[in-house]
């Protein structure tokens, strides 16, 4: 028998990229990256030329089916295969990315009647205008007690689907009116791949406030929001919700043509890129947590049961792995922090003499950072230059560096935003682990771990527990791809479950950061400054922070 493969595709926030992997072990034959030709849509929206609000963040739809136009032919064409074997296919995407489509499944942002207003546009993951309605959605719920609020931290996001269905209904009622159905750009993707509309109940679960057993809130509450919601979930959010690695159709003979693979293709539903990354580095287990680290971390972990953990974003039966409890926390800045102190905050010297020695400004300074002990620098700081998303779920938080001297250094200053986003990684895995979620081992996919080897260590060192590393640089989309293997079934060449494909296609690198034990114990008294500072800056005892942000709002109007 000929060899099997499976293609993946992974949308990001700026780009697609499709990944061809061999099924029987996972090798990844070729890779293809289509940047989105509309970027991401945060300014002026391209039909009218009119500027956007503060906060809006839209991406076009016709996008998503450019990266299947012109990265599936290309992964085809580089690996010489034959179509035919490629078996099955899946996607990842960035979530809550969402659209309003009409009974035809049409996106209403390419409709000419619609396309003028942008809430008939894709919103996407870090559309953040929907805050009013968040906070409303959360007061309301708080109130009348709802049972679902604890699943997900006690607070829901704007970036999520509810926040935004509502802010369309309150901004834009025609739009609302207009849709047959509000969408995640994954299930809208697979349907223009098959034709059919399938609901996943990863992004059910995670950003529509879905479960398993209960389903959506009931209409009371959608009610006591706005009593034109009332119906919402049997309407504009209707439709069966099946789990991750069902197969959602086959692939149609326009979109054959279009991608170049064979109509009746195998298409698993759609999936989010950290939940797609889990089984792509071999967890489908509980007690392993694992870390998509970029500019944010997202952070993923299974349990046997359902419990309540302070501050985490959400747990989702069979929201990962079928079977378990998947849960999801994360940091929203990492990579991000380090960006912003090497582009806004390192002095000329530092630029000018990484140029000369030929390394980036990053490298530079871990170099330099690396030759500090642990407490060595006398520095310490809280890592919330983009608010704190998990344990206090608060975005008007801000950073905070403490111990500066005239003799601090810049090295000094970057090893201490490592540390201090490591220390915000330790309480999520102590909210965890304190509250019955075992975390006994880190595993970490993303670009971070294979650029900065010292953080790794930091997170290590600080965490007390062994990181490994993905193998995979494009982790979500091998996820995709063997999800796409599972659509398929092993009578195709693919796999009946995920555990199968994840344990024959799953690889982390040989090598593993362990802790080293005189670090451990000076990270365990920096923590516990760290701690000291994260709550009485972060719950309530000097607001600070928070009166800083009002003041300049005040004399910025
Ligand atoms: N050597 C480095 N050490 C630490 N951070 C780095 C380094 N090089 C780049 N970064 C950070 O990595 C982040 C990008 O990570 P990556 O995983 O590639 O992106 P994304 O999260 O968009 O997928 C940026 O925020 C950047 O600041
Ligand atoms: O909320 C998320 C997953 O639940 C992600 O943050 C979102 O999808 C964007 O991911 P990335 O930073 O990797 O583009």
């Amino acid at each position: 028998m000929s060899k099997k493969y499976a293609i993946g595709v992974d949308y990001g926030t700026q780009s697609g990229r499709a990944v061809l992997v061999d099924l029987a072990d996972g090798t990844e034959v070729a890779d293809h990256v289509t940047p989105y030709p509309h970027h991401v849509i945060d300014e002026i929206l391209p039909v009218t030329g009119k500027k956007l609000d503060y906060d809006w963040a839209l991406q076009h739809p016709a996008d998503y089916i450019e990266v299947l136009k012109r990265s599936v032919p290309e992964v085809i064409r580089q690996s010489g295969i034959d179509p035919a074997d490629v078996v099955g296919v899946g996607i990842d995407f960035t979530a809550c990315t969402m659209l309003p489509v009409n009974e035809q499944g049409q996106p209403l942002c390419l409709l000419p009647e619609y396309s003028e207003n942008p809430h008939s546009w894709t919103k996407l993951w870090k559309h953040h205008a929907a805050q009013d309605e968040a906070n409303e959605i959360n007061r309301i719920a708080a109130e009348r007690g709802e049972k679902w609020l604890p699943r997900y931290g006690g607070k829901i996001s704007s970036e999520w689907m509810m926040a935004k269905v509502w802010q369309i209904l309150n901004e834009a009622p025609e739009i609302y009116e207009a849709a047959d159905q509000f969408l995640e750009a994954t299930d809208w993707v697979i349907s223009q791949m098959t034709g059919n509309i399938v609901r996943n109940s990863c992004t059910a679960g995670y950003k529509a406030i879905w479960h398993k057993a209960d389903g959506y809130p009931d209409k009371e509450f959608f009610k006591a929001l706005d009593p034109r919601l009332e119906n919402l979930t049997t309407t504009k959010l209707r439709g069966d919700i099946v789990p991750l690695g069902t197969k959602a159709g086959e692939l149609t003979a326009e979109m054959a043509q279009l991608t170049g693979l064979i109509a009746g293709t195998a298409v698993a539903v759609g999936n989010v890129d950290a939940h797609a990354a889990v089984p792509a580095v071999g967890v489908v287990t509980p007690g392993k947590l694992v870390m998509a680290m970029g500019t944010s971390i997202c952070h993923m972990l299974l349990g046997e049961t359902e419990q309540e953990v302070e501050g985490m974003c959400g747990v989702v039966e069979d929201g990962i792995i079928p079977g378990y409890f998947g849960y999801e926390a994360g940091q929203s800045a990492v990579g991000d922090i380090f960006e912003w102190y090497v582009e806004e905050a390192v002095p000329a010297y530092v630029k000018e003499a990484a140029a000369l020695e030929n390394v980036n400004v990053h490298e530079w300074l871990e170099t330099r950072a690396a030759a500090y002990k642990p407490g060595q620098t006398g520095l310490l700081a809280l890592d919330w230059w983009n608010g704190n998303r998990s344990v206090l779920v608060d975005t008007n938080l801000t950073g905070l560096l403490l111990g500066c001297t005239l003799l601090t250094k810049p090295e000094e200053i970057y090893r201490t935003l490592l540390e201090a986003t490591a220390f915000g990684t330790r309480k999520i895995v102590d909210a965890f682990h304190g509250n019955g979620v075992a975390v006994d081992v880190l595993y970490a996919c993303g670009g971070l771990p294979q650029k900065n080897r010292l953080l790794m260590q930091i997170y290590a060192d600080v965490t007390n527990r062994e990181i490994k590393v993905a193998a995979s640089k494009q982790t979500p989309a091998l996820g995709a791809a063997m999800f796409g293997a599972v659509a398929a079934g092993a009578d195709k060449g693919g796999y009946d479950s995920i555990v199968e494909a994840a344990e024959k296609m799953a690889r982390v690198r040989e090598d593993s950061y362990l802790p080293i034990p005189e670090n451990v114990a000076i990270y365990e008294l920096l923590f516990q400054e760290y701690s000291k500072l994260h709550d009485y800056f972060g719950r309530g005892e000097n607001n600070v922070m928070k009166h800083l942000k009002a003041i300049k709002e005040e004399v910025t109007e």
